[in-house]
């Protein structure tokens, strides 16, 4: 709550402020004062977060001012970090400390006043909440969630088989095929690609993320008297807000009216949890605004992610040994790494493909895989966690808050400090991995040196990815099924690696051939 009134209000004197904070921030007791860049009048380290890759931006101040660094924006301190095991600390070890989330202006617009999961605040309503979806996402993923993927998979498979080996750009078949895993867990619906409902909900959910991740929104958090002039790409947000609101409200109103046709759906877990006469003690602090902003957290959670990391995945696997992706970004310090992307001098991704095509006829003997295989199948699972590793899709996480006054590595951290889990730098520590630019499967092979305790890609600890089960067993059937059936070949210049970093880590537009087995 301080946290709030301290951004939120626009009338307090600057003067005042400036000298609070500073008393507020002050380094306690013994401990030392953070490392970070030099911090400009009034603006603090505000240029910072302004870089065009962020993740890259902040992975190489790591290198100057170490695992862990602060920033200063306005009134509000961040802490970076930028290794598995300080996140380790913060996020696993002293979670109760640091499972609370920023209460800004913009994220209370974005989340029906902070009633998503991914940005409402740790209280007993969030606990309800989560425990409640969690619960029904166990349950369906215990019942009917492997067919649901098996579907989309041979969906996706004859979808391919369509394009008869033309060079296509594939990012939108994943978009359905991961939405479609969505909307039918939620509220048993499922849509052709070509579907105007399907179309408006993504263009509406992925323009939210998109302006809620841009400069101009966050400036509002950070100054508050920013809000009092005409700004058209807030004004564009609360249109979009006020039309996914709509487009849920329409879902859920459908599906209710159904008469139970779908009781399996998460929905109708969610329902019951709502109904009085089953509810807990906590439960009964929710509502059907908890049910809609709970879909919206599925929805956005769940598509984006996922349908980024196949392509992501097709991507590393086309470029040849050759193929070298060095990051200049001009604007960057001399001191910044050249980030190079290459392969494993032992051999090319076309390799790897073979590999787990052969793997994967070996071990299922013609059949389609099951989730039960994947102890069998190390070679497939190598792949997927170096991707997940070089390309963590939510490579900053959601910021975190102190929820009380604490300590990361030996340094104070004082109440409300927002935390960012640099998750993209700890998957890049050279103390950890040997060649952490290299696009390495074999690391994760018996023998191999990678460590699957220092891969986060889902967070940990209080604020865990929601959805983390079944993105594992979606991003392990997708993959089985398309290796097993295709071989993916670069179709012209092959994919440019380094990334959109927004909220999610996207790769930019490229072409393949899928040519069938
Ligand atoms: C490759 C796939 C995915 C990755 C890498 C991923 C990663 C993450 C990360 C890093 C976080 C933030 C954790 C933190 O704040 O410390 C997160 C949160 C979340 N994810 Fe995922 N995610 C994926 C797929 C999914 C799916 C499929 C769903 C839904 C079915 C989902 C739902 C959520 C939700 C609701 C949260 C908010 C959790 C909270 O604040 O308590 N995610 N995810």
């Amino acid at each position: 709550q301080s946290n709030k009134s301290e951004q939120e209000d626009p009338k307090g004197n600057f003067g005042s402020k400036l000298l609070q904070c500073v008393f507020k921030h002050r380094p306690r007791s013994s401990s030392p004062s953070l490392p970070g860049p030099p911090s400009r009048f009034l603006i603090g380290n505000m240029m910072e977060l302004t870089h065009n890759h962020l993740p890259i931006h902040l992975t190489n101040l790591a290198q100057q001012y170490g695992h862990i660094f602060r920033l200063k924006c306005g009134n509000t301190t961040m802490v970076v970090l930028n290794s598995s095991e300080v996140i380790r600390e913060a996020l696993v070890k002293k979670w109760s400390d640091f499972a609370g989330r920023p209460v800004s202006y913009t994220a209370d617009i974005v989340s029906g006043g902070g009633r998503t999961i991914s940005l409402g605040d740790y209280n007993e309503e969030w606990r309800a909440q989560r425990r409640l979806v969690h619960t029904a996402l166990r349950r369906c993923s215990q019942s009917f969630l492997h067919e649901v993927i098996e579907r989309q998979a041979l969906h996706l498979r004859k979808v391919l088989l369509q394009y008869q080996g033309r060079a296509v750009d594939l990012s939108e078949d994943f978009t359905v095929a991961a939405s479609n895993v969505i909307t039918t867990l939620a509220f048993g619906e499922e849509y052709d690609k070509s579907s105007s409902e399907l179309q408006e909900l993504h263009s509406c959910l992925n323009e939210i993320v998109a302006l809620w991740g841009s400069s101009w929104i966050s400036a509002l958090d950070f100054f508050p008297l920013l809000r009092k002039l005409p700004n058209p790409v807030f004004s564009r947000l609360l249109k979009e807000v006020a039309r996914r609101d709509e487009i849920i409200k329409k879902h859920l109103d459908n599906y209710k009216s159904k008469d139970k046709n779908n009781e399996e759906a998460i929905t109708a877990s969610l329902l019951q949890g709502l109904d009085p006469h089953r509810q807990t003690e906590h439960e009964a602090l929710l509502t059907d605004v908890h049910l809609h902003m709970a879909t919206v957290d599925l929805l956005i959670g769940g598509t984006e992610t996922t349908a980024s990391w196949l392509n992501w995945t097709v991507a590393f696997l086309l470029h040849r040994p050759e193929a070298r992706h060095i990051i200049s970004d001009q604007t960057l310090q001399p001191h910044t790494l050249m980030l190079s992307y290459c392969l494993s001098p032992s051999f090319s991704n076309l390799q790897v493909q073979d590999m787990v095509h052969e793997e994967l006829c070996t071990v299922l003997e013609g059949r389609y895989p099951k989730y039960s295989d994947r102890q069998q199948l190390p070679v497939l699972r190598s792949v997927i966690n170096e991707v997940l590793r070089l390309r963590p899709v939510a490579p900053l996480a959601v910021p975190h808050r102190a929820i009380r006054d604490s300590s990361i590595a030996g340094y104070f951290i004082p109440k409300s400090t927002l935390i960012i889990p640099n998750l993209f730098g700890a998957h890049h520590d050279p103390a950890v991995w040997a060649d952490p630019y290299l696009f390495k499967p074999e690391r994760f092979l018996e023998g191999g040196g990678g460590s699957t305790r220092a891969l986060i890609p889902f967070g940990g600890g209080a604020r865990l990815c929601l959805g983390e089960s079944v993105a594992k067993m979606e991003l392990f059937l997708l993959t089985a099924y398309l290796l097993r059936d295709f071989k993916f070949i670069p179709a012209g210049s092959v994919p440019d690696l380094r990334g959109v970093a927004s909220v999610v880590l996207k790769i930019k537009p490229y072409t393949v051939i899928a040519q069938p087995r």
